[in-house]
């Protein structure tokens, strides 16, 4: 571990928010920049709901990503808690990537998100995602509508994709140059604030949210009961292996009966695919055992989103 020369003059470093309406794409392009998959990723909107810091580095500078809860009209506590935790990251932050889907044109989710920050006092880039999506024939056109939409910002922007990398390295090099001069913050090799346990129970809520589309999706939350290590004490079996103890929390009894799936068939394909996701993470064996229990309304108490993890203001 090793933080660089603070006395560097040039270095630069600082916080950005990433900005935009639930399911553009901000969590890709977190993993993107990174090179390894950090923060999760699913069809379905609202899946990042914890603000998760990601951390770039290199000799010139280092950028420290804000991800954020996609800004919606919220409909019941946790929706407020997502939107009250995106405004907040803005306040906190040295810049702004705000991120539309350039698959579609610019609508009013997409303007309430420009009211949102038009007035902000540090600089904001715009990234206009999954340019991928769209025929040769409609870049012009696309461009046209968001360069009106955007007019009188003034703000830099740049036609990408999160998922291919496309306009990805324009776009950090934009970054790098917007922060300010300041020294290193986090260690090199350090790229994410969270705990592996978070990133555990974020990756078993991935593949819930995957497998069981819009059945099961935003009353779902994982708490990670037990890690420890089970590696065999018998020199024939010495390969090491960490043991994995999960329960996932639904609102009703009828999402539980989907999570297990027939004959416990829809916990196990979840079981073995955040199992793989697991063992990358934490280069080793792991052994995921999963439980579902029924806890009702979790999402609209308080005690409840606190044990979760979702502060309030
Ligand atoms: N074709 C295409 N799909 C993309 C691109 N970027 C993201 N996606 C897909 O869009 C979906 C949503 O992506 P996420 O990164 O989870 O979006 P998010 O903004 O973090 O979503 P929330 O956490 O719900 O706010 C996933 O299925 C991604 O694979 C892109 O550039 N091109």
């Amino acid at each position: 571990m090793s933080l660089g020369d603070l006395s560097q003059e040039d270095f630069k470093s600082g916080f950005i928010a990433l900005i935009g309406r639930p399911n553009v794409g901000k969590s890709t392009f977190i993993n993107k920049f990174i090179g390894e998959k950090i923060a999760i990723t699913s069809p379905i909107a609202q899946t990042t709901r914890n603000r998760l810091k990601v951390i770039l580095t290199n000799e010139k500078s280092q950028i420290i990503f804000v991800d954020t809860p996609g800004i919606h009209k919220p409909h019941h506590l946790l929706g407020e808690r997502l939107v009250q935790s995106a405004k907040r990251s803005i306040g906190d932050v040295d810049a702004v990537l705000v991120i539309f889907e350039a698959s579609h044109s610019p609508g009013r989710g997409d303007a309430f998100i420009l009211n949102l920050i038009r007035n902000l006092k540090i600089p904001v880039i715009v990234a206009l995602n999954k340019w991928d999506l769209l025929a040769l024939s409609q870049f012009k056109e696309r461009k046209k509508e968001y360069f009106e939409f955007l007019e009188g910002t003034n703000w830099p922007v740049f036609c990408c994709s999160a998922l291919t990398g496309q306009g990805c390295n324009e776009l950090i090099s934009e970054i790098e140059e917007t922060l300010p001069f300041g020294p290193q913050l986090y260690p090199s090799d350090m790229n994410c604030d969270h705990p592996e346990k978070f990133l555990i129970a974020e990756f078993i809520r991935e593949q819930v949210l995957i497998n069981t589309r819009e059945e099961v999706p935003h009353s779902v939350a994982v708490s990670i009961d037990k890690i420890e290590d089970i590696t065999s004490k018998k020199k024939s079996e010495q390969k090491s292996r960490t043991g994995i103890l999960a329960t996932i929390c639904v609102e009703k009894k009828s999402q539980k009966g989907i999570l297990i799936g027939k004959g416990g068939s829809m916990l196990k394909k979840i079981g073995q695919e955040s199992r793989m996701q697991i063992q990358t993470l934490i280069n080793g064996n792991v052994y995921l055992e999963l439980f579902v229990k029924v806890v009702p309304d979790w999402r609209s108490k308080s005690s409840r989103l606190n044990e979760f993890g979702y502060e309030g203001s």
